[in-house]
């Protein structure tokens, strides 16, 4: 993976991809850990670049990404699904490297920038971002939902910044699958994105050959140079909007704000 980016301060370590969190004696510890050593089943034996049949693809309901050239360089570009399923190829796979189903995997974009903010630091980008464009994943431990109320509580008495982030989806078997990020002390260059009421990206679940998804940040709208990079962390919850009290004011300064951080539950 091509990732160049470093912290600012020395307290936080530089991880490109997720690390499995600390040891813990229950059932959910052991799934994750057996997830986090486990191979996605799906992979494809395309031969060279992939096309339309390619199991991955099929997989995914369809193609991932439009490729396009801008600049003399091929670029990719996030095609919005109703299923938010994404499987890339992967390192099982028989194609070419330079697929156009490989995305993620290959690092972040090249032109952000980790400024201080109101918010403590951001996630800024150098240049124009269009729509649909991978930024980044939110990189951290892998975590239990039992080691996350425990962290939540601890930053909540320290009155620490929390960076935990919970994904929620639902297996073709209608089953729920959770996924816990805390980029707080070991996390790649996503850990700085701020929340917004009005964010201009989105975080979408994509599996690269682990059945544990990447949380994968892509631009929703354009983005200008110089601009904020946001996400909502708790888009879709609707305890969101409810009482205010104990909520961390939200600074995003956006038109529809709705004047508090998004509530955690895990
Ligand atoms: C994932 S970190 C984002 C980077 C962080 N600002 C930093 O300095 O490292 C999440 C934390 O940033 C702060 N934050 C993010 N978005 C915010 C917002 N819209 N309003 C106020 N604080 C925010 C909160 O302290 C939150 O717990």
């Amino acid at each position: 993976m091509n990732d160049n980016y470093t912290h600012v301060d020395t307290d936080v370590f530089y991880i490109t991809e997720n690390i499995i969190g600390p040891f813990e004696d229950s059932d959910e510890y052991e799934q994750l850990l057996n997830n986090f050593n486990s191979l996605l089943k799906e992979s494809c034996n395309c031969n060279g670049i992939c096309s339309l049949s390619c199991q991955c693809l099929q997989s995914s309901g369809g193609q991932n990404y439009l490729t396009y050239c801008s600049d003399g360089q091929k670029k990719f570009k996030l095609i919005p699904k109703t299923n938010s399923c994404i499987i890339e190829c992967n390192d099982n796979c028989s194609c070419s490297v330079v697929c156009s189903n490989r995305v993620v995997q290959t690092g972040p974009a090249v032109s952000l920038e980790i400024r201080s903010c109101d918010k403590g630091y951001g996630l800024f980008t150098t240049t124009f971002i269009p729509s649909g464009t991978f930024i980044c994943e939110y990189a951290g431990e892998l975590i239990t939902t039992k080691q996350a109320t425990v962290r939540h509580q601890n930053n909540k008495t320290l009155g620490k910044s929390n960076y935990i982030f919970c994904l929620r989806e639902l297996s073709s078997e209608r089953q729920p699958i959770v996924t816990i990020v805390d980029p707080a002390v070991f996390g790649n260059v996503g850990r700085y994105i701020n929340h917004s009421c009005e964010p201009n990206c989105i975080v979408t679940p994509v599996r690269c050959g682990s059945p544990i998804p990447k949380l994968a940040i892509f631009s929703s709208n354009d983005i200008e140079a110089n601009e904020e990079i946001t996400f909502n962390y708790g888009i879709n919850d609707e305890v969101n909007k409810q009482n205010s009290i104990d909520r961390t004011k939200c600074l995003c300064k956006s038109k529809n704000c709705i004047g508090f951080m998004p509530f955690h539950s895990y």
